[in-house]
């Protein structure tokens, strides 16, 4: 459950009225989602999403998510964009919080992904990458490769050993392999970075939205397909390797963009690093959110059983074999 701030129907009717939107109709919270409090609202005119952004995203970001998300939409991605005001403001603060209101944009986040779902992933992601060949704003990835040493030690070892025995070793060893092998001289560019499908609205096997920009920035291309593989390709706890989805995933996104060389070769550190951040950021919230919070911890094990996956040379070889057709059909 992720509304951590409260609204009434009288606050959000005074907020709209700052706006040419409409009369209140409906206003209901949000389950969904992890970081910031989302509201569903309804008006005579329209639907739209209100985000109060909490304590994760920080307020200097939110301009770099707004230009993106109108570089994204101008490029013709299916992206929602902020509304402005009267004034023409999109950034508001509303109990005590820095606040937007979003277009709402149909569909539903699937969560067992098909072949063609995962295809069609596959090329709103190379469209996305595409369009932001010219984008220009950067944003250092905060939960990058230089992040990770520093975020295990928040969890501490023992809090990382209580998740599973030998945890804490496991991730040091991680992070000196990624640090020794973390590919240089790549070129960085706009990256959406946490492409998992509850951020990705469909309709049947079609995208209706890209959303959920919130970690987006400056960082490899191949790392943000790397995410997107580790997030679609699995069985949610991630027992299984689904070859299709990955086959799919991988060919959807070299139609669209297509799969340099050196990019090809970066793939499976890349993966190995998405894994990890996200084993981290999963520990990190396992161990420190309250049990009574109203947020549902993500299980951390999902990624590591991800990690262990592409850990395995055999595992790598399949998937350098679906690279290398992809690559050869482009
Ligand atoms: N523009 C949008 N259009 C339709 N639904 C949206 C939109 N933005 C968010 N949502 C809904 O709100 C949920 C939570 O949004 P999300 O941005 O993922 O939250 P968080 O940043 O807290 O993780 C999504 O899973 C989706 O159901
Ligand atoms: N995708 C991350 C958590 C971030 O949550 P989101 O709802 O903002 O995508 C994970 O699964 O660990």
């Amino acid at each position: 459950m992720a509304v951590y701030t409260q609204l009434g129907p009288e606050q959000v009717s005074t907020f709209l009225a700052h706006y040419d939107a409409g009369e209140l109709v409906a206003l209901k919270g949000i389950a969904e989602g992890v970081e910031n409090s989302n509201y569903f609202v309804e008006t005579t005119k329209s639907r739209f999403i209100l985000t109060l952004y909490e304590n994760r995203v920080d307020p200097a970001d939110l301009p770099f998510f707004y230009a993106l998300l109108k570089h994204l939409h101008e490029a013709g991605c299916k992206v929602p964009r902020f509304i402005p005001d009267k004034k023409g403001e999109w950034l508001q603060n509303l109990a005590g919080r820095p606040a937007c209101l979003i277009e709402f944009l149909q569909g539903v986040s699937v969560t067992q992904p098909t072949s063609a779902q995962a295809r069609a992933t596959g090329v709103a992601l190379g469209q996305m990458h595409a369009a932001l060949t010219d984008f220009a704003l950067q944003r250092p990835n905060s939960l990058g490769l230089s992040s990770w040493r520093k975020l295990a030690g928040q969890c501490t070892n023992a809090g990382l050993d209580g998740i599973k025995d030998g945890l804490a070793a496991r991730i040091e060893a991680e992070c000196d392999y990624l640090e020794r092998h973390w590919p240089e001289n790549l070129p960085l560019r706009a990256i959406h970075a946490d492409l998992f499908p509850d951020n990705v609205l469909m309709l049947g096997d079609r995208v209706t939205g890209l959303i959920d920009f919130y970690f987006a920035c400056t960082d490899a291309l191949g790392y943000d397909l790397a995410v997107t593989h580790s997030a679609w390709c699995f069985a949610s706890d991630g027992s299984r390797f689904h070859p299709e989805l990955s086959r799919n995933l991988l060919g959807g996104y070299d139609s669209a963009h297509g799969i340099d060389a050196p990019t090809r070769a970066a793939l499976p550190i890349f993966c190995r690093g998405a894994c990890l951040r996200f084993l981290l950021t999963r520990c990190y919230d396992w161990i420190n959110t309250p049990a009574n919070a109203l947020v549902t911890r993500k299980d951390p094990l999902a990624f590591l059983r991800r990690l262990d996956f592409y850990c395995d040379d055999a595992n790598i070889s399949e998937l350098m074999g679906q690279l290398g057709n992809a690559f050869e059909a482009g």
